[in-house]
Formats: structure tokens, C-alpha cells, sequence
């Protein structure tokens, strides 16, 4: 569970990068290219606002399900993987929210 999860999602994604885009609905989207997936996820964003504005915890963690599995596929597209997104979250760990905050605006 927790982060093994997404570590097999992202394994599973970055081995249908040659796969048949016919039976395979991650190879379709590598295959349409990027505009489709940020498509996607903008779309998926806005199903998770209209889910959280209704407030039905299932639907929250449906849509929130959908979302992380298309920034995945975004990741695998641009060369990454999750462990680069658990780096940075590692990083910030230890670090406040104003902290980080500071950090970004004296940028
Ligand atoms: N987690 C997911 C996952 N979440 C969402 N989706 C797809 O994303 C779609 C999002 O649905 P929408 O409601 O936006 O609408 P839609 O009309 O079905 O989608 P579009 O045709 O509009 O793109 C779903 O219908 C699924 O096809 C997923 N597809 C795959 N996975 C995982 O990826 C693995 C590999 O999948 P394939 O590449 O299909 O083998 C699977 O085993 C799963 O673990």
C-alpha cells in the first residue's frame, strides 16, 4: 500500500509506452501526446472541484483517484516517475509552509 502503489502504477505505465494504444487506454493517450494529457488532467481537476463541492467522500477519492493516475502518466510522458515527486515531498518534510513559502518568493 501507500507509496508501493504508485511505485507499480508507474512501473505499469512506463512498460506501455510501446504498448497497442487498441488495448491499452495509457498507450492511447502517450500516443495522442501531450496536449491530450494535460487535457485530461484539467479535466480531471475539475471533476474533483465539482466533487468536493458536493461533498460525497467517495466521489472526492474517485476523482482524486483519477487525477493522481493522469499526473502520473504526465510524469512517465516527460521522462519521470513518482520517486522524483517523493524526493521532493521528502524535502519538504522538514520544511514549514511559510519557510517554503520565503524560499519561493526570494527566488
Ligand atoms: N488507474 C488507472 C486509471 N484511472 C483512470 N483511468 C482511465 O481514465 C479514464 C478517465 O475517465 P473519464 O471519466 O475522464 O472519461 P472517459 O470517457 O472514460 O475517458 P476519455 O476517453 O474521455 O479520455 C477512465 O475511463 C479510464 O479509462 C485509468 N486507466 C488506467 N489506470 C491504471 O493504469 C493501468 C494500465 O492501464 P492500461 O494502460 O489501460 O492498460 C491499469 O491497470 C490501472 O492500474
Amino acid at each position: 500500500m501507500n507509496e508501493d502503489v504508485l511505485r507499480r502504477l508507474g512501473a505499469t505505465l512506463a512498460s506501455r509506452r510501446h504498448a497497442d494504444p487498441a488495448v491499452s487506454y495509457t498507450a492511447k493517450l502517450f500516443a495522442k501526446g501531450p496536449d491530450a494529457i494535460l487535457k485530461k488532467i484539467g479535466e480531471e481537476s475539475a471533476e474533483l472541484i465539482m466533487a468536493a463541492k458536493d461533498g460525497e467522500a467517495d466521489h472526492i477519492v474517485y476523482e482524486s483517484a483519477d487525477l493522481l493516475y493522469h499526473v502520473m502518466v504526465l510524469l512517465t510522458f516527460c521522462g519521470l516517475s513518482i520517486e522524483d515527486v517523493f524526493r521532493e515531498l521528502h524535502r519538504r518534510e522538514g520544511v514549514s509552509g511559510i519557510e517554503e513559502k520565503n524560499a519561493r518568493t526570494a527566488k
